[in-house]
């Protein structure tokens, strides 16, 4: 992914890429120190199975989504949907948020391209800026940003000792009270029926993510039932495929009250894609097989092709398909014409993929290719045992009802391995059907003994839940020749901002790290609006395409929270960006780790280089300690009760992360504004609940003082390191 700003980079070596073709395109260019140009480009892109729960209980559970549902259409009326974060973000990137009432901006402070000077007059910036004035305080106010009325305050993972209380009948909390407000649904989710054929409409049209709008129906009744069904999909996703009794915990150690606060997942088309349903499936077969069945399922569970062979038995679906609603519907369509536009001629016949071609080449070579074990892949001791179990080998079996969904990879051409990650390798690939670039990582099958990897199984549930302009899209699940092989299809992005940094000369301006930065923050803001915990934020897991746009990839430890789950592993985001609190063991974290995650990007992001790279834990805490003085019990209440915090650090008196990013510098240090330090400082605070939130942080004054953030449009592009990608 590598890339270079020193490369030398001629105009002509992008001329052929199909963005610049855009009719709308501008360019301008500036020089650099080495006579390196950049080369900016202005693109107009449109851009139950819980576990057999007793009829009772499972009535009981109905009746509290029932009532949750009132609720979040309640909400929904007073936030007015669900998609105002993209909408926020997308008008970001075109400025809002960005206010320059008051400021007074002297063009030598402006750097080319800013928001600000994109317009090209004064007159123009003038109205834009009104425009920007009137978004901004409509944000600060609260009134356009629906988000806004979300929570305030992160919620905690919960530590083992309160899961198991929760789940006491005394314990358990009505999970209104015990958990901050819920996200809004999807307007997607709220179609009404004579929607419908729309929606199946503008199916047809596309041929990715065909079921994406037409999930729930609208009267209470189905709603409610397509709810609980949508979420036990989320649930069972993960837990039709663990491979021990102990993995299923979504499944078999919820109760009725965890299950209506877990199953709240904004899943886009998960529920009704083919593969969701079978994935649906998957979850409630277990949950026929339920705990006095353990052996058998553990055997069942033994594969993956046994494990998506299951046959469908879910009460969910059952329940689906009698009120004849959306889960039916979307079975039938993908049956008949509705379905063909995603399933490619042979697509569907898994026999037909055991043709050569460039993907059985792609397969083997992966397959070889070891993972590094550098993070903890599960969250907790559990999982963990449950992978050492040896399992028993069970011949592959090529009537995969799942998969007769998805796609077969031999639709794609492959065009060159892009990277590989510990999860998974990543190719270029064009779609030989619509001859669109996308990127296919490929599902690491190492651990496949026990079954699908959690891991990817998180990571593919999250991505299709999410949509936003800054994570990364997962446009379809393919499979490979090999049966055991999926494919995640996302758009392809040409860079991670690690390769792109390494190969730099320059630290990217403090414009353009605004610029980068509101994109990260808006994502990130998304993610935790949607009870998400991304948990490895990095550079490299930062992707940026030539158009200037940001996108966060790599879900593979990411978690839904805000509700009793088990234990979370402190072992999560790799070390460089790990924060304070998971370095000294917390057993309790929230959304702070990532926020800490993004000041340390933004650090990197300004220098050019990482901020704390410690070579082991406990270096790495020594190496904050040293930059930002070693914490204390009153900067840090509960800061001596972290079990790390029985060794003895050295105690250092101060904060010095001002002299690594000075005001003026005259010795090439990057420099940071007042207010871009308070920020900076803000995202590094030691003390979780003090640290700023994405939100809070996307209102920081950093933003709206000049140098603005430059626009997308205006971001340098970069060749990308494949020569086959030029
Ligand atoms: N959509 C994409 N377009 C282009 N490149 C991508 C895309 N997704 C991932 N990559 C590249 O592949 C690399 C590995 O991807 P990813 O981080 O998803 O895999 P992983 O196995 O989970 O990695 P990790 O070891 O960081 O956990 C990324 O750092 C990036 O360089």
């Amino acid at each position: 992914m590598a890339a270079g700003r020193d490369g030398g980079y001629r105009d002509n070596e992008f001329r052929d890429r199909e963005y610049i073709k855009a009719s709308r395109r501008r360019e301008f260019y500036y020089s650099t120190e080495e006579s390196d140009y950049y080369h900016i480009n202005k693109h107009d892109r449109g851009s139950g199975r819980s576990r057999n729960l007793e009829r009772g209980k499972e009535r009981d559970a109905r009746d509290r989504i029932r009532v949750r549902q009132k609720d979040i259409k309640e909400r929904e009326v007073i936030n007015g949907g669900y998609r105002s974060s993209s909408s926020t973000s997308n008008s970001g990137s075109t400025g809002s948020g960005h206010r320059r009432g008051g400021v007074s901006v002297r063009m030598a402070e402006r750097e080319p391209g800013e928001l600000s000077s994109g317009s090209g007059s004064d007159g123009a910036i003038a109205s834009e800026s009104q425009v920007k004035d009137v978004e901004v305080s409509k944000r600060e106010n609260g009134a356009s940003s629906p988000t806004g009325k979300k929570r305030k305050f992160s919620p905690i993972v919960w530590d083992r000792e309160e899961k198991d209380m929760s789940i006491l009948p005394e314990n358990r909390v009505a999970p209104t009270s015990a958990l901050p407000p819920l996200p809004t649904m999807p307007k997607s989710y709220r179609q009404s029926p004579n929607l419908v054929p729309e929606a199946e409409g503008s199916k047809q049209v596309s041929p990715i993510k065909p079921n994406g709008l037409r999930s729930m129906p609208s009267s209470p009744v189905k709603e409610t039932v397509a709810l609980g069904s949508m979420a036990s999909v989320a649930f069972d996703f993960s837990a039709g495929f663990s491979s021990s009794p102990q993995e299923q915990h979504w499944s078999n150690d919820l109760e009725p009250g965890q299950l209506e606060e877990e199953d709240f997942v904004p899943t886009r088309n998960i529920s009704a894609s083919r593969w969701a349903d079978e994935i649906s499936s998957l979850g409630n077969e277990s949950e026929v097989s339920d705990d006095e069945d353990m052996p058998k399922r553990r055997k069942k569970a033994g594969s993956v092709e046994n494990r998506l062979n299951m046959k469908t038995s879910s009460p969910e679906l059952g329940e689906l398909t009698r009120e004849g609603s959306e889960g039916s519907r979307a079975k039938s369509s993908d049956s008949d014409g509705g379905g063909q536009t995603r399933l490619a001629s042979g697509g569907e016949h898994p026999e037909n993929e055991l043709d050569k071609n460039d993907f059985v080449e792609m397969n083997d070579e992966s397959e070889n290719s070891g993972a590094s074990d550098h993070q903890l892949d599960t969250d907790s001791e559990m999982e963990n045992d449950s992978r050492k179990t040896p399992e028993p080998s069970i011949p592959p079996q090529r009537n995969i009802n799942m998969l007769h969904g998805c796609r077969s990879v031999d639709e794609f051409e492959r065009l060159n391995k892009i990277n590989e990650g510990t999860y998974g390798v990543v190719y270029r690939a064009r779609d030989k059907k619509t001859g669109e670039v996308v990127a296919l990582k490929k599902v690491k099958m190492e651990k496949e003994r026990e079954g699908f990897p959690l891991t990817s199984l998180r990571e593919i549930n999250i991505l299709l839940s999410l949509h936003h302009p800054s994570i990364v899209d997962v446009k379809e699940v393919v499979v490979g020749s090999n049966l055991d092989s999926i494919f995640m299809v996302m758009e392809y992005m040409e860079h991670d901002l690690k390769g792109l940094m390494e190969a730099m000369k320059q630290p990217f301006s403090q414009s353009e790290v605004k610029c980068l930065m509101l994109q990260l923050l808006e994502g990130v803001k998304y993610l935790h609006d949607n009870w998400v915990l991304h948990r490895d934020l990095k550079t490299s897991n930062i992707l940026f395409n030539n158009c200037g746009e940001l996108k966060i990839c790599d879900f593979g430890l990411s978690r839904q929270y805000g509700s009793p789950l088990k234990p979370y592993t402190h072992l999560v985001v790799t070390l460089w960006y790990r924060a304070p609190e998971l370095l000294l063991g917390a057993k309790q974290y929230s959304t702070a780790i990532d926020m800490w995650s993004l000041g340390c990007i933004m650090a990197e992001l300004l220098a050019k280089e990482p901020l704390f790279n410690g070579k082991t834990e406990f270096d790495q805490l020594d190496k904050i300690f040293r930059t930002l003085g070693t914490p204390n019990e009153t900067i840090w209440p509960g800061f001596l009760k972290l079990p790390g915090v029985k060794v003895n650090f050295v105690k250092h008196q101060y904060n010095l992360l001002r002299k690594k990013f000075p005001a003026t510098s005259f010795t090439g240090s990057p420099i940071l504004s007042e207010s871009g330090f308070d920020l900076l400082n803000k995202l590094l605070t030691y003390d979780p609940e003090k640290r700023i939130t994405a939100e809070a942080a996307l209102n920081h004054e950093w933003f709206r003082e000049v140098p603005l953030p430059k626009s997308k449009d205006f971001m340098p592009t970069f060749p990308a390191q494949h020569a086959q990608d030029r």
